[in-house]
């Protein structure tokens, strides 16, 4: 199965081209006023129609009222919503049911008892993102380019597929990899020159970076 390489909070048609065309699996739409990178419904509508099947659309929530989520699905129409807050499991089966699409629920991690939430979630969810918890006094849930402790995942027997994010760039997304052994990669903050303003350049790194890391990986599994 080959790496999944997710970029989050795209907000310009430029950026959004150079992710699709450096090779982006998902390309992640943030709907969340507090946070930098969060898109009105119109500009989600015109993001959606240009990434025309080139890579997944995910549309990111937190605790969206149901209102919100049928919206963002007249809008976006997303492959995949990401469920990025307190989200119950029984609101992932209910979402799902509704919208007929995947859930990715975001699980916060700061310490192992982070994980406990994960057996009710994994039976519902699609797939799994790991982020790094926010701090208490955070405005959002997410999207702060801080890591966890990749250790944590170290023994992590999942049958689910599952992402690692928080912090990552193009310099440590390859260590993230090997400690997780995650099936995918997300990035924010590391592709960004300020706080919701994506960089082309940094966005290409990553890709590449995950690629090379996905071939080097592929190697030594053939080995
Ligand atoms: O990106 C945001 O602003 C955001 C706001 C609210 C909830 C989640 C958010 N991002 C979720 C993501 O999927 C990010 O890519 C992930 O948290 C990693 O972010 P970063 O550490 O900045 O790479």
């Amino acid at each position: 199965m080959s790496l999944l390489v997710k970029i989050c909070g795209l907000s310009t048609r430029e950026t959004l081209q150079t992710a699709l065309e450096a090779g982006a699996d998902m390309v992640g739409f943030v709907f969340f006023p507090p946070s930098p990178r969060h898109l009105s419904l119109e500009l989600g509508r015109d993001l959606g129609r240009q990434v025309e099947g080139r890579a997944l659309k995910v549309a990111l929530t937190v605790d969206a009222d149901d209102a919100t989520l049928d919206n963002i699905m007249d809008a976006l129409s997303p492959d995949i919503f990401q469920l990025h807050g307190k989200e119950s499991v029984a609101q992932l089966r209910d979402i799902k049911q509704r919208f007929g699409r995947p859930v990715m629920k975001a699980v916060p991690v700061a310490t192992a008892a982070d994980l406990a939430v994960l057996p009710g979630y994994a039976a519902v969810a699609d797939r799994i993102l790991f982020d790094a918890r926010a701090p208490k006094d955070a405005t959002r849930p997410g999207g702060l380019g801080e890591p966890f402790d990749w250790h944590l995942l170290e023994n992590l027997d999942l049958r689910l597929p599952y992402m690692v994010s928080g912090g990552l760039h193009a310099d440590n997304l390859a260590e993230a990899l090997r400690v997780t052994r995650a099936g995918g990669v997300d990035v924010s903050s590391g592709v960004e020159s300020a706080p919701g303003v994506k960089d082309p350049k940094m966005i290409k790194a990553f890709i590449r970076a995950a690629r090379a890391s996905q071939d080097s990986s592929q190697e030594l599994s053939v080995r």
